[in-house]
């Protein structure tokens, strides 16, 4: 039996475009189009013409090569023709192969929202439909809140359906607009519209307000769907849509969808997965979720003891699919929850052999205990747990040491009576024989005028640490044993693109975040090999 084909619609674009502080902008679009492209998606849905500004500049060229570009808008307004819609106008002006119309499937929602009667809804369908398509466009029309409402009037909702796909449209998606369907109902129900028409012709578009978007789309295809729309990340109005990335991985990775069912995604492209995930959170300025499915950075992290140690025999007692499939990695963390089996693997990792047997392992596995009891986590901060190795087995050298350093907080009325905050930080620091005293200011708080001073003069190391710049600052306060405490993590880059973090504790967060700042430096110059 030959494969069924499964055609991928990504949406990250315009239902993407709807989740809350996500602005793509229109450089923006063109890259996610084009990885969406070289990913192998067959749709991509570049926004709504017509709706603003940047969505209708977008769609004055064409950005993709292989995968269809739509354009999403809706069904023409009742008491017009589609000829004298100008929201039809704007689809067909735009260049795109595929226009995507939405119409309301639910007897309320025409009664409610759109305020027309149920057969103006029917006529506005067929007549958007048909007009798209004398434009020689593929059609398709998104039933919006098809699952309501086929519970509430079945009737009306496969009318809606059958109308756009007696009136020519491809494809007709099946909308859980709300997101409250279950899996068991979105099987049945689309089970018995593949009685009206064929699955190949019928899509899901599945919304996560019940956490079961992915569910959701393969028991849609289960009852016969082949287009799955869906987001990068999950991305889409508030809880978001079907994580395309989670799907590619199930359908490809996952035997019993592999085998009856094919998608675009080659064996290639789904290697990239973890990156076009990445990549997508990167241009938006969002921390990528670490447990993500496939792709998160804890996807294939095993912190627990007596896992690490299987996981070291055979990867596949804690693995449901091989990491480097989707292009992740392994990891196994060192923590208070791990053993020497962790300890060895994460060495290893970062460069540090030290076999079982090493007496300074133990060494390394209590310090790491004591300073987890403490508030640090190594588990975030690699470059933290690398010079503490180091220090411990005898390979790091002493740079510098920190004679003191102050800093302070002043607000205060400037020469124009404007009420300024400013920070200013003395850092005094011995390299070798040397002492060097460094002072600097900062509008941007404390931490960054002791950054500031910290870097300003490293004596016979300063031009190595010149391109050093810290590019995320997080601060969490807990209670350790019974006082607060404040763990500070710095994540540092370098001129080559190279980023590292590092763990700083304390009762006092300016103190927390020296620490960090100090380890960062240390790593630096044990990147570039500088010796003491
Ligand atoms: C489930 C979904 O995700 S659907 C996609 C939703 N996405 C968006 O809405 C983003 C882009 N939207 C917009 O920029 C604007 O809403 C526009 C430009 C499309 C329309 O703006 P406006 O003309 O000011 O209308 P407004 O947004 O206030 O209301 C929508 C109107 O469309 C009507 N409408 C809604 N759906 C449909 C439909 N499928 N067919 C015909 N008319 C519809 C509503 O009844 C309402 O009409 P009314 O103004 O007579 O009350
Ligand atoms: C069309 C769409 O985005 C929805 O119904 O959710």
């Amino acid at each position: 039996m030959s494969a069924a084909r499964i055609h991928l619609f990504d949406t990250t674009l315009r239902d993407g475009a709807q989740t809350t502080g996500v602005d793509f902008s229109l450089d923006d679009k063109r890259s996610v189009a084009a990885m969406l492209d070289k990913l192998g998606i067959d749709y991509v849905e570049g926004g709504y013409p017509g709706a603003n500004p940047l969505d209708t500049a977008f769609f004055a060229q064409k950005p993709t090569t292989q995968a269809k570009f739509a354009a999403f808008g809706m069904t023409k307004r009742a008491g017009r023709s589609a000829a004298n819609d100008p929201g039809i106008a704007a689809l067909l002006e735009a260049k795109a192969d595929a226009i995507v119309f939405v119409a309301k499937a639910w007897d309320y929602h025409v009664h409610v929202a759109l305020e027309i009667p149920l057969e103006d809804n029917l006529i506005g369908i067929a007549e958007s439909v048909e007009a798209a398509r004398a434009a020689g466009r593929e059609v398709m029309l998104d039933c919006e809140h098809f699952f309501d409402g086929y519970k509430a009037n079945p009737d009306y909702a496969l009318s809606c359906a059958r109308t756009a796909y007696e009136a020519g449209a491809r494809w007709v998606v099946l909308c859980d607009t709300n997101g409250g369907t279950l899996p068991d109902e979105i099987g049945t129900i689309v089970a018995e519209v593949t009685k009206t028409i064929p699955g190949d012709h019928l899509g899901i578009h599945a919304h996560d307000d019940c956490g079961c978007a992915v569910a959701n789309s393969l028991a849609a295809v289960e009852a016969g769907a082949r287009q799955i729309q869906g987001t990068l990340n999950g991305l889409g109005e508030r809880c978001g849509n079907a994580n395309l990335v989670t799907l590619i991985g199930a359908l490809k990775l996952k035997e019993r969808y592999r085998e009856r069912f094919a998608i675009g995604v080659g064996e290639a492209q789904l290697g990239e997965l973890t990156h076009v995930s990445r990549a997508l959170d990167e241009m938006l300025n969002r921390a990528p979720n670490r447990h993500a499915p496939f792709v998160g950075a804890s996807a294939f992290t095993t912190k627990a003891g007596i896992h690490a140690s299987a996981v070291l025999k055979d990867p596949r007692t804690y693995e449901h699919v091989p990491p480097e499939a989707t292009g992740n990695l392994r990891k196994v963390l060192i923590s208070d929850q791990g053993g020497k089996s962790n300890l060895v693997a994460e060495l290893e990792r970062i460069g540090v052999t030290l076999g079982r047997d090493d007496p300074r392992l133990g060494r390394v596995l209590d310090e790491v205990k004591e300073k987890e009891a403490q508030g640090y986590a190594f588990e975030g901060a690699d470059a933290s747990f690398f010079l503490l190795a180091k220090r411990i087995i005898g390979e790091l050298p002493a740079y510098f040491e920190i004679e003191r350093f102050t800093a302070n907080v002043e607000r205060r009325h400037n020469a124009l009576g404007e009420l300024v905050t400013f920070s200013e930080a003395i850092v005094k620091v011995k390299v070798g024989e040397e002492v060097l005293i460094s002072v600097a200011e900062s509008a941007l708080g404390p931490v960054n005028a002791l950054d500031l001073a910290l870097r300003k003069d490293l004596g016979r190391y300063q031009s190595l640490i010149e391109g050093l710049r810290l590019v995320d600052y997080k601060v969490r306060v807990f209670q350790g044993g019974t006082d607060a405490v404040t763990r500070v993590l710095i994540e540092s880059a370098d001129e080559t693109g190279a980023r590292w973090t590092t763990v700083g504790v304390s009762a006092n967060i300016i103190d927390a975040s020296f620490q960090a700042l100090v380890d960062s430096i240390t790593y630096k110059l044990m990147r570039e090999g500088a010796t003491a």
